[in-house]
């Protein structure tokens, strides 16, 4: 039996993000004029003009507003209880960022119940969804013990699209940092496995070394988990080499890259040519733009990967300690008002870009899910409206609420 259908017409301006390469031609194909989707249940069945839109079971006038896909939001850790505003006092009267802060939401996040973690999840997942996010990634990593970053995990399964395991974020004060290494590479990583699809860790001093990182990269990819980094955040360092050199998917923060490490990001994608390439995906740059803000830090060469032919993702980094906000429209405006990008640019790194920073740029997946973060024939019915005639007034009206509706797979949650 088919599934129901609905008709979103009169869009006045729908970027698709269903780019095959990143040539300015292929962006501009990529935006549609007086455009017109239709959703059948919760799959995209057709794109085109509004005047030859086919007719559907529910019609819904978009009213010539802007629409594009649903934010993919591929950085988070929400598993978290407890506030770090004084910490962010101290950091805007001069005071600097330091890994050690997360030792601060580890204690509040495991003296809190189930009931309570699972109901601030919740919450940030709603205004996630509120902001425009359909397609939304999320860490363990404030647990830090095999019973709590197993909790962590088994929440987040039930929240999120993604879980990635981040029990390598900080060595607890009192622990021996290789003996914590080894914990994290077998019985932590045994115990969250069935509910994660990524392992990340966070390679800079403070947190773990080249070589620790190292050591639970290749644990957990002989776990058949996809790898990312949290790398070159607080300085230059091994982060991004190391990404590349283990086909890690994403690399993340990345404010501090010299050459090679530019380089090398860029030899990662190769031939590379977009969605239809038969090649394999590099290492996509991850940048995060509102933790740039929030820790003073120098703002992640966007513009500088993008010309040497990286492919970059912008995400949110909602956490308590860096980065307290889900809003990937932000992230976008300063993508585009401080990081050099246009604004089709930067939508395309927070919904394309997220999407290949969590290999769901294609579809159907080996686990039968759709493509998410680009509107096309066969991917997720993922869109979101924006009350302003283009997607331009994101950066040209910074901080306004333009979020105006949002489905996800097809449902209306905003
Ligand atoms: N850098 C590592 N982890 C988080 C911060 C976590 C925290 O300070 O609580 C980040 O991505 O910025
Ligand atoms: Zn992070």
């Amino acid at each position: 039996m088919s599934s129901a259908t609905l008709l979103i017409d009169n869009i006045g301006e729908l970027s698709t993000q269903h780019w095959q390469d990143r040539t300015p031609a292929a962006a501009a194909e990529s935006v549609l004029h007086d455009a017109a989707v239709v959703f059948e249940g919760e799959r995209v069945a057709w794109v085109g003009p509004s005047s030859s839109a086919p007719a559907a079971d529910e019609r819904y006038d978009a009213g010539g507003r802007a629409a594009l896909p649903g934010w993919v939001d591929s950085h988070s850790h929400l598993v978290f209880a407890g506030d770090r505003t004084a910490e962010f006092e101290a950091r805007m009267a001069g005071q600097a960022y330091a890994a050690g802060g997360i030792g601060v939401t580890m204690a509040a996040t495991r003296e809190a119940s189930d009931d309570e973690l699972r109901l601030l999840l919740k919450a940030r997942v709603a205004e996630a969804a509120a902001g425009g996010t359909t397609y939304l990634e999320t860490k363990t990593g404030y647990g830090l013990d095999v019973p709590n970053e197993r909790r962590s995990a088994e929440l987040a399964a039930g929240a999120v699209d993604e879980v990635t395991y981040l029990g390598a974020h900080l060595v607890p004060a009192g622990t021996d940092p290789d003996e914590y290494t080894e914990l994290v590479c077998g019985e932590m990583l045994e115990a969250v496995r069935p509910y994660v699809r990524w392992a990340d860790v966070f390679c800079e001093r403070g947190a773990f070394t080249e070589e620790q990182s190292r050591r639970v990269l290749a644990a957990c990819r002989e776990e058949g988990l996809g790898l990312r980094v949290h790398g070159n955040q607080l300085g230059p360092g091994a982060g991004v080499r190391l990404a590349v050199e283990v086909g890690a998917a994403s690399v993340d923060h990345v404010n501090f890259l010299d050459d090679a490490d530019v380089e090398a990001l860029a030899s990662s994608w190769g031939d590379w040519s977009g969605p239809g390439s038969s090649e394999g995906t590099g290492t996509v740059a991850t940048v995060l733009p509102a933790c740039d803000l929030s820790t003073r830090a120098p703002l992640a060469p966007a513009r500088r990967l993008l010309d040497a032919g990286v492919e970059i993702a912008i995400a949110s980094n909602c956490n308590p300690g860096t980065s307290y906000t889900s809003s990937i429209s932000f992230c976008v405006t300063t993508g585009v008002l401080q990081m050099g990008l246009n604004v089709q640019e930067a939508i395309r790194a927070a919904t394309f870009g997220g999407a290949l920073a969590l290999g769901r740029h294609v579809g159907l997946d080996e686990d039968g899910q759709r493509a998410v973060g680009s509107v096309a024939v066969g991917h997720r019915a993922d869109l979101q409206l924006l009350d302003a005639p283009s997607a331009t007034h994101l950066a040209y009206r910074p901080g306004m609420p333009l979020t105006y509706a949002v489905w996800r797979a097809g449902e209306r949650v905003r």
